[in-house]
């Protein structure tokens, strides 16, 4: 898969409305992530304006960090819109092995259709129903662990499923590819899986939904490379990630994109 950077060109060329019912930790920096990759956020989630909000939306990112039941009926409101005009909509089961409340919002909205299903080893592993060692909205299982979970779950949603981590993987349930990008910085600052929702929904209205993730992940993954070898530190780490993604061209992207087949 060799066209990362068209796909980056066409997400910036359309700047797409994405739409993003998600969790109080993560909508600053998510914000600030769209808008440095050259999309448009908007964090809307009260349930009386959701679907009306979603109808002038190219994408939709739900996210349950920080949910409760009003927020669960907002995301299922917002995820039918999406789903019925043939729009692209990413699932975050943030912490999902945690509780009861979280398996069941999981479960009512991967029924409702999501393109995309993004979570750390150990959320994946959790969603598919199979044991998972997380704690809350960390992983503590390895990527490799989860690989089978994610094409069982890719083959019983319809959604492509994105596993995080050192090396992400993602599949369609038929056609998988590793992602080696990525930097151990990453882990260490709140929200940034939460905000990589965001721009996998906003390349996913530029491209069909697996070379869409794959290449979203390269992309941030490539960014938070080039933040880690300019900064010292968490702190210096997110402004000079938010401006590599932002200076990212598309011929840097497909220099340093490490996307193989599984
Ligand atoms: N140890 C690591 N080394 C390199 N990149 C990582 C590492 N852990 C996570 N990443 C990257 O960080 C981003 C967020 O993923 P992750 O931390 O798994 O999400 P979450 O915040 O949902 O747990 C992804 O782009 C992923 O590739
Ligand atoms: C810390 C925390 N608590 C509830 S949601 C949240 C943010 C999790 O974000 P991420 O999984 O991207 O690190």
């Amino acid at each position: 898969m060799t066209d990362h950077g068209t796909h980056l060109d066409q997400m910036r060329a359309q700047a797409p409305l994405v739409h993003n019912i998600t969790n109080y930790v993560a909508m600053n920096i998510m914000a600030n992530v769209l808008l440095a990759v050259g999309a448009s956020p908007a964090m809307v989630h009260a349930r009386q304006e959701v679907a009306e909000f979603a109808g002038l939306a190219q994408a939709l990112t739900v996210n349950i960090g920080t949910a409760d039941p009003d927020w669960v009926e907002a995301m299922a409101l917002a995820a039918q819109v999406m789903t019925q005009a043939g729009r692209p909509w990413v699932l975050d089961p943030v912490g999902v092995g945690a509780t009861r409340f979280r398996q069941d919002a999981c479960a009512r909205l991967v029924d409702l259709g999501p393109s995309i299903i993004r979570g750390n080893a150990s959320e994946i592993l959790a969603l598919a129903g199979t044991a998972a060692a997380g704690r809350g909205a960390d992983a503590a299982d390895s990527v490799a662990a989860a690989q089978e979970a994610a094409l069982a779950l890719a083959r019983r949603s319809g959604a492509v499923v994105a596993v995080s981590g050192p090396e992400d993987f993602v599949t369609d349930g038929q056609q998988s590819f590793h992602v080696a990008n990525g930097h151990p910085m990453m882990p260490r600052i709140t929200a940034l899986g939460c905000s990589l929702n965001g721009v996998i929904a906003a390349f996913a209205v530029a491209a069909p939904a697996l070379p869409a993730t794959a290449s979203a992940l390269a992309y941030y993954g490539l960014a938070g490379e080039q933040a880690g070898a300019r900064s010292e530190g968490p702190g210096g780490f997110q402004p000079a990630f938010l401006d590599a993604l932002y200076g990212m061209t598309a011929s840097a992207l497909d220099a340093g994109a490490k996307v193989r087949a599984a």
